[in-house]
């Protein structure tokens, strides 16, 4: 049996088009990315294409590595030629070797996102910006857009003189003299990435013929996503041969914030007239319920291209939908739950993927999992690589490397402390603008500076520091390296004598980094300092996922696309929440809300066997109590999908007031019933809270409440911020509520 007999019909058909223009259309879970992976293979041992002319672009390091992965596995010998990488990094790729064309130098910096503030920090200062009214993220922002968009700053001061809006003029202005410090520090942002390499190719004949016959067959998953300066990149790359596939799914396109262009899909046709398109419409991956659900939801968006898509699998179970009080009880559920199935063999930790719409989000979850010892990884949020001795220690690196990157100077010039204070930073910075060198150039010409007097002194020793680490780059290798600049600035020493639990993490993470090097070093066959600096540079959030240990994986919706899970579960369901605010209010609300809707496509369509919805109904969001209703994209789920493990009542009522209860959980544990094993962690953990002192009443009291009447108390539940008080009223029934909502008297 060959590989391609694991295909259905429209598979096949996708693989075997390799000529020509070909856009792959369809839902989530239908086969897409394999369709690219055999469709490699197919091209090399079929059609004997030489592994070196195939190019694949994703959108994740994560998707990039599974990808490769799958392509050694069924391709094997031959297959390391493959270009198989995100847009950024076949853009550095080509950057490093070719950029010196427009005026870099090929050993550049790449900046992130903090680099870059950095950087806007100085501009707006250099400018005079009051930074109350303009914010640096606003200026930010703008030119991310622009660069989304190719447009140059010269093209935006065009469109700005011909509005009358000063705020756009000024943006213009950054953006010019934010490019240009860039190029003084001979760095790109990470819009830069892409900008920079269409700007090579358009401009330079050669490059661009070089590859275009370099690539002979093109191929691009979640094509979707692609912006305006990703489309050009393709097409330009594709212009000669055409051979470009092309696969995604209007229904996932969610990056419309970051510039995503949905036209490129829906206008690829138009783009490419020869183009042919093929259509999957069997889903593999999930249930007939959790598919069923996914329909039901995106049938809601108007304007679509029309698609259907069903599964030959089983029906499943029921969706599990969970309405809370707080977000701590939804955390508690999921927690739960988790060790729950782990405890009853159904399943892995690795098996679970909990997502949110926010980052935020998150935190709840980690306190959670951490007290219920469920082994667990936040992707995204403080990143690994944006922590303070991380980073200071990589601008050790960079400096070491690339001296004309200001910014990593500047960050250690007086880290550990030297008594190398603002004003000498000042001075020096201004030497360096009067005579246009960099800002390394000028500390070197410190004693040449008049106004810094004595401080010249204290710069000398760093800049002979960074020389000595110069010289022994040549014979000794990075990790030994990065040892010596650990040992020479006495860095970790200095977190040795804190002694503190939060120096002790930081020394951890330096280890971490070494091992980073380490590991760097043993894959490479040519390990240098900038090819390191270039692939630190480049991991996104989602690497911190790795294949091989068990754990929960948390993140959010926009990080999970393009991945599955055997049971998934989507928190924060609130209009609010999920929708976002921003969504619901909006002036072009009725297009966010749909982006939103994709959003929640993508999210429930990540489960392959189990998806649990859940919910909260008060929720603490930026230190403010928020009452949320049940997400309006609940309710495009039909009920009979739905089910609850504790009853479920009609959706109208949920969304009258917030002591409604959907459901009441009177199995749920009270702290007291809790193994004691737990129970000292559990109060811990509740202890970081402010909670109500002592009730006045206590479980089988009468009380009286000024809207349901009298009834008994029937249990007393220490929640994380406050008591939840379960109350048999004589005329309502069972209601449970905050103690300090509520307001019970004791009768
Ligand atoms: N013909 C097939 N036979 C068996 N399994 C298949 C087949 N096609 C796809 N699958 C499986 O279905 C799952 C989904 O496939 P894949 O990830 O390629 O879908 P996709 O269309 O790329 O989804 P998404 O839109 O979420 O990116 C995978 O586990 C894949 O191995
Ligand atoms: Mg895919």
């Amino acid at each position: 049996m060959s590989i391609y007999d694991t295909l259905n019909e429209q598979q096949r058909e996708a693989v075997y088009q390799t000529e020509g223009p070909v856009l792959i259309l369809a839902g989530a879970g239908s086969g897409k990315t394999r369709v690219l992976t055999h469709r490699t293979a197919y091209l090399i041992e079929e059609k004997g294409v030489n592994p070196y002319h195939i190019m694949a672009i994703t959108f994740t390091n994560k998707a990039a590595g599974e990808m490769r992965e799958r392509i050694d596995k069924i391709v094997g010998f031959g297959s390391e030629s493959i270009w198989v990488s995100t847009f950024h990094s076949s853009c550095v790729r080509i950057l490093r070797r070719h950029i010196d064309r427009i005026g870099f130098d090929t050993n550049f910096t790449i900046y992130d996102a903090d680099d870059s503030k950095s950087l806007m920090k100085d501009i707006c200062k250099r400018l005079e910006i009051d930074t109350k009214i303009y914010k640096e993220k606003s200026f930010l922002a703008a030119i991310s857009s622009a660069k989304d968009e190719l447009i140059t700053p010269t093209e935006l001061m065009r469109r700005a003189l011909t509005s009358s809006d000063y705020a756009k003029r000024k943006q213009a202005e950054v953006y010019r003299e934010y490019q240009e410090a860039l190029h003084k520090n001979n760095a790109l942002d990470f819009d830069d990435l892409i900008m920079k390499t269409v700007e090579l190719l358009q401009s330079d004949p050669e490059v661009k013929n070089y590859y275009q016959e370099r690539f002979h067959y093109i191929m691009v998953d979640e094509y979707q996503d692609t912006n305006t300066a990703q489309f050009e990149l393709i097409r330009l790359l594709a212009g000669k041969y055409q051979n470009l596939c092309v696969v995604g799914d209007d229904d996932q396109s969610i990056y419309k914030f970051r510039g995503a262009n949905i036209y490129n899909i829906l206008n690829f046709e138009k783009h490419f007239p020869d183009a042919k398109t093929i259509k999957l419409e069997q889903n593999y991956r999930s249930t007939q319920n959790i598919l069923n659900a996914a329909n039901s939801v995106i049938a809601n968006n108007v304007g679509r291209k029309s698609k259907t898509l069903w599964t030959a699998n089983d029906e499943g179970k029921k969706i599990d939908f969970e309405q809370f009080n707080t977000g701590y009880e939804e955390a508690d559920y999921i927690a739960r739950d988790i060790a729950g199935g782990v405890r009853n063999g159904d399943y892995h930790y690795g098996d679970y993927a909990v997502l949110y719409r926010t980052n935020a989000q998150s935190r709840l979850f980690e306190e959670r999992f951490i007290v219920s010892n469920i082994p667990y990884k936040i992707v995204g949020g403080v990143n690994f690589y944006a922590r303070k001795e991380v980073k200071d220690l990589l601008a050790y690196l960079k400096t070491i490397d690339n001296a004309r990157d200001d910014l990593a100077v500047r960050r250690i010039l007086n880290v550990p402390k030297r008594g190398i204070g603002a004003t000498t930073v000042n001075r020096v910075s201004d030497y360096a603008e009067a005579y246009d060198i960099s800002f390394y150039d000028a500390l070197k010409r410190a004693d040449e500076i008049p106004s810094i007097g004595k401080a010249a002194s204290k710069v000398k020793p760093f800049v002979n520091l960074i020389q000595v680490f110069r010289s022994k780059l040549e014979f000794i290798s990075i990790s030994d390296l990065l040892r010596e600049v650990i040992e020479e600035t006495g860095y970790v020493k200095e977190l040795e004598a804190e002694g503190t639990d939060e120096a002790e993490a930081r020394i951890e993470n330096i280890d971490e980094l070494l091992s980073k090097v380490v590991s760097y070093e043993e894959s490479e066959e040519h390990p240098t300092l900038s090819g390191f600096l270039e692939e630190v540079a480049l991991v996104a959030d989602i690497d911190s996922l790795e294949d091989d240990s068990d754990y929960v994986v948390l993140m959010t919706l926009h990080s999970a696309k393009g991945l599955e899970f055997p049971k998934v579960y989507l928190a924060g369901m609130e209009d609010g929440l999920f929708p976002s605010y921003m969504s619901i209010t909006s002036d072009d609300s009725s297009e966010q809300l749909e982006e939103e809707r994709r959003l929640a496509y993508v999210g429930i369509t990540r489960a392959m066997k189990e998806l649990t919805i859940t919910c909260a109904k008060q929720r603490m969001i930026r230190g403010e109590t928020q009452y949320n209703k049940v997400s309006r994209f609940v309710k495009e789920i039909p009920l009979e999908l739905l089910e609850g493990k504790a009853p479920v009542v009609s959706r109208k009522e949920s969304d009258s007031s917030i002591e409604n209860t959907w459901n009441v959980k009177p199995k749920r544990m009270t702290m007291r019933q809790q193994p004691s094993g737990q129970s000292m962690q559990a109060r811990a953990f509740a202890s970081v809270h402010t909670k109500e002192e002592k009730l006045p009443y206590d479980i089988a009291d009468r009380v009286l409440h000024t809207r349901f009447g009298e009834g008994t108390v029937v249990a007393i539940v220490e929640g994380g911020r406050d008591y939840e008080v379960t109350v048999q009223f004589d005329t309502v029934g069972i209601k449970k509520m905050f103690a300090s909502f509520a307001k019970l008297k004791k009768l």
